[in-house]
């Protein structure tokens, strides 16, 4: 077996000497000592997901011969001594015992993993875990605690809260609701609110859930303020409504649900006839039409982020939300601008920031926009009004795979099974499109009105449930992986490390068919890398915070475990068998791959195969 010298001289280079000879591995368990020297100086870049982010300073990388210790079957490890400046960040300390580490409130105990993980491991074995997530549009059908635990029962990983409806009384029940129900019951369901915008919709109907729009029929769509609305008429938010649509243009509700002419312009009133009937939902989606095409200069003048939408991204941050979901991004600015403001805000939380990709600005800043981000929507409903339908498919597609290449978790949002707001099973074509987002490997699927008001949410749910794993294992029985080769991520060295220690990793897992990936990460960054390789085996990922944790809970194939740990791997490991064996998740002989992101005075990253004992 080889012995891998690495050594790297100066912050710019890292070269791999693979030698023939050294430490003998062949013999299979309990023989293994692969190491790897470095000595190199580097800065520390300021960049998302640095190991022991939050300090700075230069390393100083030395190489160790491992020694030899029961169970291990390899270990490649590179040490670091690394230079520090006090550290800022909270529960950064190093080396750490355990016992003496001190936690927030209500994190001290031994190992947290959500309960329906757990049951599902210690019933069905490593294989049947889903890989891809599911995310639950919350709405008055799915809102009362009993409703919401069937979801979490269900499978559900992340409730979503649209803050275009509902009152801020009924998110802030909604969001306690389901803290109760991680605390009291063991789920672990992450909530993303989501922003209004500033769309242009229609007002409620008068408590009405819909109503229905006949061909032929006469409409007026008003900006006068109504307090009480005469038969076939709805209030339009945008104040520039009636100045702005010319007698001819279309106007297409929900993308395309119902459609209107405007065939007169009264002061306020537009009057409008209905061109294709349909079902009107309170506060639809409105966009206008002239001549084939979207009349989007007003729009464009709207701001992303409303006033409104401040009010509730503060109250989101007050309520501590795992993240939070920008509706109609156009720019990456407008992202960048948040994160700042939430950094200010609360500075020890970790909000991920979402873009939703939902209309034809965001496409042409794509790339800059997902990079600046903490993951990405891909939000079909808005985005095929925006765009012309067929393209739909292909731009989910491209922002799959770019969000993916620049390691950001990807939602494929709106209609994947819209047929079961009504009935009680999907189209066969529902179906194939839930099948193809999980092949195209995008990190969770999302529900919307099927579970939010939909008649079968708990059905919607399962279905999303059992075509992933289905999908999911047609793609492994076929090795649909072997073609997927990812570009490099960044130039800083550093990252280079930690994206080749895990794509090392994912490689070894999927070669050696491990039963699964232990990777033991403070702020996620390692976590999220080894997801981004989309690997055969379960991730699990030992993190020590709260909030990282229910962060986790969105990233393809990564299961979160919330555990306290040291710098020192040797007892996180034995720790970790220990605690996974006593809860029948785990048993002796199963083989893993280990990967270690904590940065310590003596280690900043490893791999290792062990075998449990
Ligand atoms: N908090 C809520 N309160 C009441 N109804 C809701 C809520 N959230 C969602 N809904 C209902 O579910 C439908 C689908 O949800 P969603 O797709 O998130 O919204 P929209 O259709 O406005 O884009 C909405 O049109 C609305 O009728
Ligand atoms: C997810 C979407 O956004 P919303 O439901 O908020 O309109 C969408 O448009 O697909
Ligand atoms: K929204
Ligand atoms: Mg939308």
């Amino acid at each position: 077996m080889a012995m891998v010298h690495m050594q790297a001289l100066c912050s710019s280079s890292v070269s791999l000497g693979v030698h023939g000879e050294g430490a003998g591995v062949g013999g299979g368990r309990g023989m293994a000592s692969v190491s790897f020297r470095t000595g190199l100086a580097m800065r520390q870049s300021e960049g998302r997901g640095m190991v022991g982010g939050g300090r700075r300073g230069v390393r100083q990388v030395t190489m160790v011969q491992v020694p030899q210790r029961e169970g291990v079957v390899a270990d490649v490890k590179a040490e670091v001594g690394v230079g520090l400046e006090k550290s800022e960040g909270k529960a950064g300390g190093n080396g750490v015992s355990p016992g003496k580490q001190q936690q927030q409130s209500g994190e001290g105990q031994s190992m947290e993993v959500d309960a329906v993980t757990e049951a599902e491991l210690k019933e069905n074995g490593f294989r049947s875990t889903r890989r891809t997530k599911l995310i639950c549009t919350i709405g008055p059908a799915t809102c009362a605690p009993e409703q919401l635990e069937a979801l979490a029962m269900g499978g559900m990983n992340v409730a979503r809260l649209n803050m275009c409806h509902g009152t801020r009384e009924w998110h802030t029940q909604v969001i306690r609701s389901v803290r109760s129900l991680n605390s009291e019951k063991g789920y672990s369901v992450a909530i993303m609110m989501d922003t209004e915008g500033s769309e242009i919709h229609m007002g409620d109907f008068d408590g009405a859930p819909s109503v229905k729009a006949e061909d032929g029929e006469e409409w007026i769509f008003t900006v006068r303020k109504l307090d009480t609305l005469p038969e076939r008429t709805t209030i339009v938010n945008y104040e520039g409504f009636a100045e702005d649509v010319k007698i001819g243009d279309e106007l297409v509700v929900d993308g395309g649900m119902v459609r209107f002419e405007v065939i007169e312009k009264v002061g306020p009133d537009v009057k409008c006839k209905c061109t294709d009937p349909g079902l009107l939902l309170p506060r639809a989606n409105l966009t206008f039409w002239r001549e084939g095409r979207l009349v989007r200069e007003r729009n464009a003048m709207l701001p992303t982020i409303s006033s409104k939408d401040w009010i509730d991204i503060d109250f989101g941050i007050a309520e501590g939300v795992d993240f939070i979901a920008i509706s109609f991004v156009r720019t990456a600015e407008v992202i960048k601008h948040l994160k700042s403001y939430i950094q200010a805000r609360s500075p020890n939380g970790s909000i991920g920031v979402f873009a939703k990709i939902e209309s034809s600005d965001s496409l042409k800043n794509l790339e800059e926009i997902i990079r600046v981000s903490d993951g990405a929507m891909v939000a079909r409903g808005d985005l095929g009004a925006q765009i012309p339908l067929e393209q739909v498919p292909s731009v989910q597609q491209a922002i799959v795979n770019l969000s993916r290449e620049l390691n950001k978790p990807v939602i494929v949002a709106s209609q994947l099974l819209e047929s079961m707001i009504e009935f009680p099973t999907p189209t066969r074509a529902e179906v194939a499109d839930v099948s193809e987002a999980v092949r195209q490997r995008a990190d969770a699927l999302m529900l919307s009105g099927e579970s939010a008001m939909g008649l079968f949410p708990d059905k919607a749910l399962s279905v999303l449930r059992t075509v992933s794993l289905r999908m999911e294992s047609w793609c492994r029985e076929n090795k649909q992986h072997a073609s997927d080769r990812l570009p490099e991520l960044s130039s800083v060295l550093h990252d280079r490390i930690s994206e080749n220690i895990c794509n090392s990793a994912a490689q070894m897992a999927n070669r050696l068919e491990v039963d699964a990936i232990f990777v033991y990460t403070r702020r996620g960054y390692m976590a999220s890398l080894l997801s981004r390789c989309r690997p055969d085996c379960p991730i699990f990922a030992f993190t020590d915070t709260k909030s990282v944790r229910q962060r986790l809970n969105l990233q393809w194939g990564l299961i979160p475990f919330r555990l306290d740990f040291s710098g020192d791997m040797e007892s996180n490991l034995r720790r970790t068998f220990a605690l996974l064996k006593a809860r029948g998740m785990m048993k002796k002989g199963d083989l893993i791959v280990a990967v270690s992101d904590i940065s310590t005075a003596d280690m900043l990253q490893s791999i290792q195969v062990r075998r449990i004992p």
